[in-house]
Formats: C-alpha cells, sequence, structure tokens
C-alpha cells in the first residue's frame, strides 16, 4: 500500500516541486492537492499544473474532506493556513509535517501541543546540507566561543514575507547552543543611527530579498585578523521538497510527538 500524500499550499513555489517529489517517490502516491479558491492554478489537474502528465486530482480547497482520504499532510503555506491544518489534522488523528516558516512563539506552542496527540516534523529547513550544516555550527560555537563576534547573513527571492528567514533562526539557535547562549535574549534583528559598538555577546541577523535566490544562508564568526564563514546555498527547491516527503514517509511509523529534520535523517 502506497502512503497517501496530500499537499496544502499546492499552487505555490514549493507546492509544486512538492506535486514533482511526490511523483518521484517509490511507495507513496499523491491523494490531494490543496489550495485556496480560485487562486492561479485551482481546479487543474495537479500533474498537468506542473508539467506532469495528469494524476486524475484536481486542485481544491476543501481541507477536512482532503484530510479525511490521506495518510499524513504536508503544508507549505502561512502561518494561519497552517494552524488551520494542524487543528483538522489534531482532529483526525493525521500525520503533519510543517514547512512553513514565520510563526511567532505562541503559534509554535500550539504546534508543540497538538504533538502530544499527533506525530508532527516541523523543520524550517528540509535539505540534507542545512541540517548538517547545523550540526557544524553547533561545534563551531563551542570551538568559537571567545573572541569571535557571530553574524548571520540571508538572501532570498523578492516574494518571501518572513525575516529573517526560519533556516537563519535555527542557524542562530545551533550557533547559541554552541555558545551556551539563549537566542531569545542574545539576537540583534535590527541595525540603524548611532547604533553603539557592537555586544559581543550578541548574534547579528542581516536579511537580504530580491530576484529569484532560493536561499543563501552564511554564518561568519568574526575575529580578529581573520574570519570563519560556514555557508549555504540552495539553487533549487528539489532539495526542500524531497526531504519534506522524506519526512512524511518516516512519520507514517512514529508516534506523535515533535520531531525536527535531525530526527528523520538521523542525525
Ligand atoms: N522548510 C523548508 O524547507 C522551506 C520552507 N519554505 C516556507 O514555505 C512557505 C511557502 O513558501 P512558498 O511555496 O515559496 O510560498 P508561495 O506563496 O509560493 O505558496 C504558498 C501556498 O500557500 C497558499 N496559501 C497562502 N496563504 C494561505 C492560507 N492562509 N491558507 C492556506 N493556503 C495559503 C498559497 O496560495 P495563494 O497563492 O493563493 O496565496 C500558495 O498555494 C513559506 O513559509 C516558506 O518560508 C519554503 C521553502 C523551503
Ligand atoms: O521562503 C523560502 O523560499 C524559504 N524559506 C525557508 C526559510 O525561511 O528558512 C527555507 C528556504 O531558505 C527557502
Amino acid at each position: 500500500m502506497s502512503l497517501r500524500i496530500g499537499i496544502h499550499g499546492a499552487t505555490g513555489r514549493m507546492g509544486q516541486a512538492l506535486i514533482q517529489a511526490v511523483a518521484a517517490a517509490d511507495g507513496a502516491r499523491l491523494a490531494a492537492a490543496i489550495a485556496p479558491e480560485g487562486t492561479p492554478g485551482y481546479g487543474l489537474d495537479a500533474g498537468s499544473m506542473v508539467g506532469l502528465p495528469p494524476v486524475g486530482l484536481s486542485v481544491h480547497h476543501d481541507l477536512a474532506a482532503a484530510i479525511a482520504g490521506l495518510d499524513v499532510l504536508i503544508d507549505f503555506t502561512r502561518p494561519e493556513g497552517t494552524l488551520a491544518a494542524l487543528a483538522l489534522c489534531q482532529q483526525q488523528g493525521k500525520a503533519l509535517v510543517i514547512g512553513t516558516t514565520g510563526f511567532t512563539p505562541e503559534q509554535k506552542a500550539a504546534i508543540a501541543a497538538a504533538a502530544t496527540q499527533i506525530p508532527i516534523v516541523l523543520a524550517a529547513n528540509f535539505s540534507i546540507g542545512v541540517n548538517v550544516v547545523l550540526k557544524l555550527l553547533e561545534q563551531a560555537g563551542k570551538l568559537l566561543n571567545e573572541g569571535y563576534d557571530v553574524e548571520i547573513v540571508e538572501a532570498h527571492h523578492r516574494h518571501k514575507v518572513d525575516a529573517p528567514s526560519g533556516t537563519a533562526l535555527r542557524m542562530g539557535e545551533a550557533v547559541a547552543l554552541g555558545l551556551g547562549r539563549d537566542l531569545k535574549t542574545c539576537a540583534v534583528y535590527e541595525r540603524y543611527g548611532h547604533t553603539g559598538a557592537r555586544d559581543a555577546q550578541t548574534i547579528g541577523f542581516s536579511t537580504v530579498r530580491g530576484g529569484d535566490v532560493v536561499g543563501d544562508h552564511s554564518v561568519l564568526f568574526l575575529g580578529d585578523g581573520e574570519r570563519v564563514e560556514i555557508a549555504h546555498k540552495a539553487t533549487s527547491r528539489m532539495n526542500f521538497a524531497r526531504g519534506a516527503v522524506r519526512a512524511a514517509q518516516w512519520l507514517a511509523t512514529a508516534k506523535p510527538g515533535l520531531y525536527d529534520m535531525p530526527d528523520v535523517l538521523g542525525l
């Protein structure tokens, strides 16, 4: 029996990559493609929409009905879309993969609460490369914990609506863990005007938006007379999509709980 996967946000940049990734995956099939009524692509066959042979499923907006016929829902939408999907998955006891970013602390707490009843993978970045980089960053934080200022720079396409990226924030958490700091109290997200000299205990974030950049992240450890840079550059969304499908397959046998991509990858 193949795993029945539904995609919430099917007409989006990631939704379209996910349709392709599900089509290419062994042991999985697309069982629903959900997007807001009337959005470009709405009503089309999900396969045809992405240039594949027709799959016999049209993009529709009835999320509750769709979830009833799924094993796992993959959500790449906006925080409010994810929370609607979360409530329905919880009601129907279905597993959920969340790729959406930009959640408030309260929204993250709602996801964690739902994960006491259903299995959820919540990851700001589903690429293998970024998840390996997170491990390297924790180690770098441990080793470069004296005399190095940490700055995180990220660049994304002109359509991205949240900043800093979820990945940049996860990278900040990984470095902070290595350094023995709490990102909540040491992050600096804005600088303008007379800022004063840099506080050595801070982790700074800078955001670039423009063009079609898929996702670039650099973490700089700036010392006296040298600097270390750990960077990841995505050139295709297929790495994220394949990772999310892998997470959906992993969730099929997982117990209720809140998981991240390192759990899926065994890192
Ligand atoms: N974790 C990861 O590895 C990655 C995460 N992301 C994240 O995934 C999310 C989506 O990115 P992307 O595909 O580029 O975005 P897009 O805007 O291209 O697509 C979003 C999709 O969700 C729909 N949508 C928007 N708002 C809602 C809502 N409130 N309820 C239901 N559906 C909604 C959109 O429809 P409409 O167009 O009509 O609004 C569209 O179908 C972002 O948060 C992004 O940061 C992106 C890449 C990788
Ligand atoms: O919106 C995007 O495009 C991306 N969002 C994710 C994030 O916020 O980290 C992951 C990736 O960088 C692409």
